[in-house]
């Protein structure tokens, strides 16, 4: 049995609802009340640390816990000795400058202004790299508000809808300087450790289970060609007899997205009773 495992999980903001649902459906004990700090699952031999998500790399990267969920952002903010293992498919934003709306600004003219963040190490990293010489003010949220109150030229900050940029009267200029999502993160090796091995199947699962659904469907044996070209499965689709002569019963898993797409396919080539059904939890 793996040894103990100590998990850290975002204690507020935009990732710590959807992390908790995720090891929820995992099968691990969550907390029912925002204000636990820790939550001991004593049948998963598992203890999770809710820390504040900033924090997050830094107690990993310290080797003081062996995994923890946090943003791609903020894990190389901290610049802390730990590295992403695994994406989780939510908390999707993209890190970004913005200025006042009209202003037409343009990276190059970004030397000698200041630029406000709450992502100091990624927005320095960024400048240094591309030898902008600009005076970065550090601030700990509603970043947006910084050039209204002429505390800043530019933002860099995280943008997910663009609502709150554009409530603040602010444009997007240049690329993107890092898109970001949740993710499994821990020191180099971890992946190796049996009880991180035995979270990342787990998390793999849900992932699995969230995009895809099952397919079934029944379809003249000469026609299987092309109905497992649509439905090619993981390994090619599972196929049985059928009592009905000539046919035959096929099951795959397709993605969730295209599930529809691939009945209306299906249906063309004279496949009847399809079926599409949850996966409530799988190992692949
Ligand atoms: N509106 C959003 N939609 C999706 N993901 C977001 C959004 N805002 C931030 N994130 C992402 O969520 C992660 C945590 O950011 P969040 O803003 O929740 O942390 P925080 O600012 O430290 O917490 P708080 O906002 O409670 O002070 C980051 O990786 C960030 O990119
Ligand atoms: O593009 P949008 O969908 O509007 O989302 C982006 C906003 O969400 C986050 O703010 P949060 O609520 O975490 O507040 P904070 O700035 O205090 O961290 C982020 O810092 C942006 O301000
Ligand atoms: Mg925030």
């Amino acid at each position: 049995m793996p040894d103990q495992l100590r998990i850290a999980v975002p204690n507020k903001g935009q990732l710590s609802e959807p992390a908790s649902a995720m090891l929820r459906e995992a099968g691990y004990r969550q907390r029912k009340d925002s204000r636990e700090l820790v939550l001991i699952d004593p049948e998963n031999r598992t203890e999770f640390f809710f820390l504040r998500p900033k924090d997050i790399a830094v107690y990993v990267g310290e080797g003081i816990l062996q995994a923890g969920i946090t943003g791609r952002d903020m894990l190389l903010d901290s610049g802390a000795p730990a590295e992403e293992i695994l994406p989780l498919g939510f908390g999707h934003s993209t890190f970004r400058f913005a200025a006042r709306g009209g202003a037409s600004m343009k990276v190059e003219d970004l030397a000698g202004k200041r630029i406000a963040t709450s992502f100091e190490g990624l927005l320095e990293g960024y400048l240094r790299q591309r030898g902008i010489d600009a005076r970065v003010i550090h601030l700990d949220g509603a970043v947006e508000s910084s050039i209204q109150l002429g505390v800043a030229d530019a933002v860099a900050d995280v943008v997910s809808t663009g609502t709150t940029l554009r409530q603040a009267g602010l444009e997007i200029f240049g690329d993107p300087i890092l898109e970001s999502e949740a993710v499994v993160i821990g020191r180099q090796g971890i992946e190796d450790d049996p009880g991180v091995q035995q979270l990342l199947r787990r998390l793999r699962g849900v992932l699995v289970a969230r995009d895809y659904v099952m397919m079934d469907y029944d379809v003249n044996a000469e026609r299987l060609d092309d109905a497992s070209a649509l439905t090619p499965g993981m390994e090619g689709p599972t196929v049985s007899p059928l009592h009905r002569e000539g046919w035959v019963a096929v099951r795959a898993m397709v993605p969730r997205r295209d599930a529809q797409r691939i009945m209306d396919d299906l249906w063309q080539i004279g496949a009847r009773a399809i079926l599409v059904t949850d996966i409530y939890a799988c190992r692949l």
